[in-house]
């Protein structure tokens, strides 16, 4: 059987998927799992087809000290224990710079230049790279394929993609990208069967996870996102601030005497819900919190989303429909409502009984535009790509290449 392996590798923990090509280029998913705990409970946890426990183990912290350590683990288990032996492996690579408009096949040269960005997502790239240079040089003939969350936005108006600072920084690269491209991009390519006449207008999504960002999509292009030259920048997330005046890094620098280093940190690890609130990054944890400061977070969070709103809105000069996706988008009851509720002036109300059954359709009966949950499929978008680039190869005769 013919199998695309994708992973998603974060900061502590790798996400995998196994998804069968069947005929005519259709995919089938037959296992999901991740390798989570990295340096603290390193634990595998993978489910088959039909949701089926296939693995749940626990490891010493000192043998999976890595996420290259996490990989070989969770590919050892699937090559050895599962006798899968993919023809290609897809990858989620954060940022990919100016360069990269679509999903490319990876070589050597291909990971140098991605190393280059390995500073504008330290969360993200390092971890995703690692993966694909273990692999690289376990199975050099192996295809992989690199699928960015940058690239999606590249349809912006050149506009939208500047800063107001002199044009050299911007032609060096220093300039708005946007992220969660690939998750916009499942979403783009599923409004058509939900909602045909709508998914051709002006729709804002709201990709809620650990990472938050919108996504303004005009007839399922991306227009205008809320993330820019780093995935910083935008809406509070769990540890990362989002919008914030370039003063207080400067105040940081300056006033508190901190190095780059640890201001980069900082940003990235201390911000966002768990700075505000002192209590948690996640949300769960929060809405059951009593703490004052938890519901200033919530508070917040929801703000600066219906601030955001408004502005691409503005972008996309009106709307046709919002849409609900990734963890808190998919599964706060609570969350939504409260959102929902910073839409009234566009005319937006919500139907909470299905608000509580996560129904696709949320709105009120009398909503001026609909409210949507669409639940996002990063994954089965990677392999989409993975599979298309391996098609369309010039000498493509995937069988040859094969790991045995
Ligand atoms: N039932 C829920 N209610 C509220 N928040 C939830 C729920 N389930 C998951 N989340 C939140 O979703 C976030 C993780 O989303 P996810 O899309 O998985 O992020 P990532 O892929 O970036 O790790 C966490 O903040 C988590 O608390
Ligand atoms: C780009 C980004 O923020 O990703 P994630 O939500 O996975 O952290
Ligand atoms: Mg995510």
């Amino acid at each position: 059987m013919d199998t695309i392996l994708v992973v998603n590798a974060g900061s502590s923990s790798v996400k995998f998927q196994v998804f069968a090509v069947e005929g005519e280029g259709k995919l089938q998913r037959l296992i999901k799992g991740q390798m989570d705990g990295i340096g603290s409970r390193p634990r595998l946890r993978a489910k088959g087809a039909e949701s089926d426990p296939l693995a749940d183990r626990v490891y010493p912290i000192e043998s999976v000290p890595d996420v290259s350590a996490a990989m070989s683990i969770a590919g050892g288990w699937l090559r050895d224990e599962l006798r899968i032996s993919p023809m290609a492996v897809g990858h989620r690579v954060v940022h990919g710079g100016p360069q990269y408009e679509r999903p490319v096949l990876i070589d050597h040269g291909v990971v140098a230049r991605l190393e280059r960005f390995i500073t504008l997502a330290p969360l993200h790239q390092p971890y995703n790279l690692a993966p694909i240079r273990s692999l690289l040089a376990n199975f050099p003939d192996l295809p992989q394929v690199a699928c960015f969350d940058t690239a999606f936005h590249r349809t912006h108006d050149a506009v939208a993609d500047y800063y107001a600072i002199p044009h050299q920084l911007h032609a060096e690269g220093v300039r708005r990208y946007g992220f969660h491209g690939l998750s916009y991009e499942y979403v783009a390519k599923t409004m058509p069967q939900v909602a045909p006449e709508i998914a051709k207008g002006r729709v804002i999504v709201a990709h809620l996870g650990s990472g938050a960002s919108m996504c303004a999509l005009k007839g399922g292009r991306s227009a205008e996102s809320t993330m820019g030259f780093t995935a910083l920048d935008g809406l509070p997330m769990g540890t990362r601030p989002g919008q914030l005046d370039p003063g207080v890094v400067l105040y940081l620098l300056s006033e508190k005497g901190m190095a780059a280093s640890a201001v980069q940190n900082f940003l990235y690890r201390d911000c966002g819900l768990k700075g505000l609130s002192g209590v948690s990054n996640d949300m769960r944890e929060l809405e059951i919190s009593e703490d004052p400061k938890a519901k200033l977070a919530i508070e917040y969070f929801v703000y600066r989303i219906g601030l955001n709103a408004g502005m691409l809105a503005a972008a996309l000069q009106g709307l046709d429909a919002f849409v609900f996706t990734a963890g808190i988008g998919e599964n706060s009851v609570r969350i939504r409502a409260l959102i929902v509720d910073k839409l009234a002036w566009l005319g937006v109300t919500l139907d909470p009984a299905e608000n509580s059954r996560h129904a696709r359709l949320i709105s009120g009966s009398d909503s001026r535009i609909p409210v949507y949950v669409i639940p996002t499929d990063e994954e089965l978008m990677i392999a989409r790509h993975t599979l298309s680039l391996l098609a369309n190869r010039p000498s493509s005769s995937f069988r040859q290449e094969r790991v045995s």
